[in-house]
């Protein structure tokens, strides 16, 4: 037999053998298309090997994505180089899996560029213990009633920006990004921002852009490709080892160096009291602590602390950028706002977070913008722990699990008419279900953005503060086109710049602001 088998063997050519080989990989696929009987969720064909990588669409992918949820179902599976990437596509199976089961559905995916980085201390890429531990520490600061203490800075900051905004009208990117990062820096290490020049927001944004690189083509072929993160070689032939050194040394130096300055500060008598602060205050508290244990808690509040600029700035820079693009090509909701506001403070002063309850039109068009323009259409992908068996269908352990926010947040049978702009449709009792439904927009079971009670506390003071000073219109094209408001690719939607007139409303409130 043994001869047999070498003999036809060594009859083949290269050819041949190569789509021998390939046929082999076919039929392990589609063997693997089900476990013990249970089969997978449809999806499109994929190819021998690299699954369902060219058909993964890179730009544009909206439209590929609802065909593809209108051809299989509310779940669409995908591979690819073997590992399963799965889009829950309805409401009803993002809930069930993703809250629902939230216990085995909250892993994070990528875990290879973690390890190749020695990135187990980052609270958005770890799974499992560690990352429960370091949500606790987080949310006791950022979540609930805690989040309260924040509403002074983020006030004081919401004054900044339309001080600026009435000096410097047109540089309105600058500001809302001295805007987002002086309120995180100043909830979490009591640092206020000086301009968009500032040298630590300079630091930080440079380890933003550097954790990008773990998102991208590269990192994802390390992730999913068979064995390559073993393959030292490759990844020096690559170039990969010096990006990968760089974006070491960046983020340990956004995690460190901050964190020492607030230390600096409480020990000169200087801090504004801060997440750090807080956080240190309670370890001394706890008394009679060996020193590891002291530099144990410290190094956990050191690393949740870092994560916190990240994961606020861009979110809520995307959220406000759109919102005042919106603005400027709705003037009709504009107009209804600033009545709104006009009616509370009477006119003769900026809004407080006293307001807010009477406001409530300034809360749905916060979620419009959100619905509207999902920050994150695709959500954050989850990972889940273990197979996992859903309708009679095999979820397999380690799919990437992505909720179609995007689809949900346009189906017409939630929200009528999905295209228009309309805030209208989160007012009153008829609301109530769209802001159900809205809540998704943050994330879903153990994963939910610890920082919502804080974005949503920024964004009611600054958008309520910038329409009750300013018109903003759109700055026509060249040819005398309104513009349009259109997005760079990937998974973050960040919107391209919108050429916006900003103008004070009256020159009564052009020296409210100036007070
Ligand atoms: C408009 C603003 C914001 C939006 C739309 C937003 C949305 C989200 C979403 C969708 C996730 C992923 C949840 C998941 O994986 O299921 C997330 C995670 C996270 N957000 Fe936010 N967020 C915003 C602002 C903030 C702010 C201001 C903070 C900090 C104060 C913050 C801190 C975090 C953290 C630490 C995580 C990681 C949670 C984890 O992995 O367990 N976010 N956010």
């Amino acid at each position: 037999m043994a001869t047999s088998i070498s003999t036809f063997s060594s009859s083949l050519t290269g050819m041949d053998k190569a789509v021998l080989a390939l046929g082999s990989a076919w039929i392990v696929y589609l063997l693997s298309r089900t476990k013990g009987g249970t089969p997978l969720p449809p999806g499109p064909r994929p190819l021998p090997l690299v699954g369902n990588m060219f058909q993964i669409p890179q730009k544009d992918e909206w439209p590929i994505y609802e065909a593809w949820a209108k051809k299989y179902g509310p779940i669409t599976y995908l591979t690819m180089l073997g590992t399963p990437m799965i889009v829950l596509n309805s409401l009803k199976v993002v809930r069930d899996l993703m809250d629902e089961r939230s216990g085995i559905y909250s892993n994070r995916p990528l875990m290879a560029m973690k390890e190749l980085c020695d990135l187990d201390w980052v609270l958005t890429y770890v799974s499992g213990e560690a990352h429960r531990i370091r949500r606790t520490v987080v949310q006791r600061y950022f979540s609930g009633p805690a989040s309260v203490k924040h509403r002074y800075h983020q006030q004081q900051e919401s004054r900044v920006l339309v001080a600026n905004l009435l000096k410097r009208p047109d540089d309105l990117e600058d500001h809302i990004k001295q805007h987002t990062s002086s309120s995180i820096l100043l909830g979490t290490y009591g640092y206020r921002v000086s301009g968009a020049d500032d040298p630590i927001v300079h630091e930080m944004e440079r380890s933003f852009k550097q954790a990008e690189q773990l998102n991208g083509p590269m990192a994802f072929l390390i992730e999913v490709g068979p064995n390559l993160k073993n393959w030292s070689t490759f990844l020096s032939l690559s170039g990969l080892d010096k990006s990968l050194y760089e974006i070491k040394k960046v983020f340990t130096a956004c995690r460190v160096d901050p964190f020492i300055r607030t230390k600096q500060k409480i020990e000169d008598g200087t801090a504004v009291p801060c997440f750090v602060s807080t956080s240190l205050d309670d370890i001394v508290s706890e008394g009679s602590l060996s020193p590891d244990k002291v530099q144990q808690k410290e190094e956990l509040i050191m690393d949740c602390a870092s994560v916190m600029y990240g994961a606020a700035t861009d979110s809520t820079s995307c959220t406000l950028r759109c919102f005042f693009a919106l603005m400027s090509l709705h003037p009709h909701v504009m107009q209804r706002a600033q009545e709104d506001i006009d009616r509370v403070t009477e006119g003769e002063r900026l809004p407080t977070f006293d307001d807010w309850e009477r406001l409530p039109y300034i809360n749905a068009i916060i979620s419009e913008v959100m619905r509207y323009n999902t920050v994150t259409p695709l959500g954050l992908p989850h990972s889940v722990a273990k197979d996992d068996i859903y309708n009679g269908m095999l979820i397999p352990e380690g799919s990437m699990i992505c909720a179609n926010l995007w689809l949900i947040f346009r189906d017409p049978e939630i929200f009528s008419d999905p295209d228009t702009f309309k805030p209208e449709r989160f007012l009153g009792d008829e609301g109530a279900r769209c802001r159900e439904v809205l809540n998704i927009a943050w994330g879903l079971g153990r994963r939910s953005c610890p920082g919502r009670q804080f974005a949503e506390a920024a964004l009611f003071i600054t958008i309520s503060s910038v329409i009750a000073c300013f018109n903003m219109t759109p700055k026509l094209t060249p040819t005398g086109e309104v513009p349009k408001l259109t997005f760079h690719d990937g998974f973050i939607r960040r919107p391209k710049t919108f050429p916006i007139s900003i103008t004070p409303r009256s020159n009564k409130w052009a020296d409210l602001v100036d007070k």
